[in-house]
């Protein structure tokens, strides 16, 4: 297996204080050039609380812990775009699909489901989609925990990340706000199980296979397992490992950025494997489960984009139609399921 030995960009957020200073002008370059070059990035002092990042992670092993029936008192809903509750090992199949997008539509390739299940929610204001919980009884406290967090994740992404990547795309501090006014970002739990060495190695079972995401961005927060890969912009199918880096925060463009951007910014390919063996495995043959939670950011879905400002030009003709945010995302995710 190809792996290439670069490392991701780091952007430090320290001094971005409320997006108006030269300081701050400096940092949304940083990030916009690593959206451009790479599609992913390291973030640092992004103010979530790591003490917060940690307790989410704590809940996330309760609530996975819970009996099948439990977690089955919140089943994900059969509509592939109502991404609510849990869905159990098996469900998603992500790693069999690559999109096309000349045909707008999933081509199937693989022949493994991902082994994984995952627990999603959403703002408790969502116009589309109410959320789905485990009855508190059988987790006290989960409820207003995750919320708390989809919170702070909001926060971040209103006041410092959204900003950020508007000022390093040369646009108004405030661009992209009217267009995620209605809070419909997804929190999704992921829990990878443990299993013998050889069923990954083997690839008889995958993490996540390869997918770029479909939304705005998705902020990443992975436990010390490691085994994220992010392909190589300059090399094709050569993807490099992306290790748990403590306190930092991960971020990638997804699909519809990229398409907003012209292409400018990269949606890039990653999976989830069996992590190094010097990490992840002891001389046991077990690969150790493994947790990670993503924070996917949407966009409004009534609102009709089309090309930003910037990102055509006489040597840049447009390449994609105007499309409403909601359209654009239901096609992606009707296929995922
Ligand atoms: O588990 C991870 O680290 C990656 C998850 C991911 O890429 C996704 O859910 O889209
Ligand atoms: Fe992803």
């Amino acid at each position: 297996m190809a792996i290439n030995r670069e490392s991701l960009p780091t952007v430090n957020f320290a001094d971005f204080g409320d997006g108006t200073s030269k300081s701050a002008l400096d940092i949304g370059k940083k990030l916009f050039e690593a959206c451009r070059d790479v599609g992913f990035a390291y973030l640092i002092n992004t103010g979530i609380p790591q003490g917060q990042i940690d307790g989410m992670f704590d809940w996330s092993a309760k609530l996975f812990a819970l009996p099948i029936e439990t977690k089955l008192k919140a089943p994900h809903p059969p509509e592939g775009w109502k991404h609510r509750g849990y869905s159990g090992i098996g469900r998603e199949q992500v790693s069999q699909l690559v999109f096309d997008p000349d045909e707008l539509r999933a081509i199937r390739t693989g022949k493994f489901p991902d082994f994984k299940e995952s627990f999603d929610l959403g703002s408790k204001d969502s116009q589309t989609l109410p959320n789905t919980w485990i009855p508190d009884e059988d987790l006290p406290g989960f409820q207003t925990y995750a919320t708390n967090f989809y919170n702070t994740c909001r926060e971040f992404q209103l006041s410092i990340l959204l900003p950020a990547l508007a000022l390093g795309l040369d646009l108004p501090k405030d661009f992209f706000l009217g267009y995620h006014e209605a809070n419909e970002n997804q929190l999704r739990l992921l829990h990878y199980p443990g299993a013998p060495t050889s069923v990954f190695e083997s690839g008889e079972r995958g993490r996540i296979g390869a997918h770029t995401d479909f939304g705005t961005g998705t902020l990443l927060f992975q436990d010390d397992c490691g085994g994220l890969e992010v392909e190589t912009p300059s090399q094709p199918g050569v993807f490099m490992h992306v290790p748990p880096v403590p306190g930092t925060v991960l971020f990638n463009i997804g699909d519809f950025l990229m398409r907003w951007s012209n292409d400018t910014l990269k949606s890039t390919l990653h999976r989830v494997r069996a992590p190094p063996r010097r990490d992840g495995h002891g001389d046991d043959g077990e690969t150790k489960e493994r947790f990670s939670i993503a924070y996917f950011l949407g966009a409004d879905k009534e609102k009709t984009i089309e090309c930003l400002p910037g990102c055509s030009g006489p040597d840049k003709s447009k390449k994609y139609e105007p499309i409403k945010a909601g359209e654009y995302i239901n096609m992606r995710l009707n296929a995922t399921y």
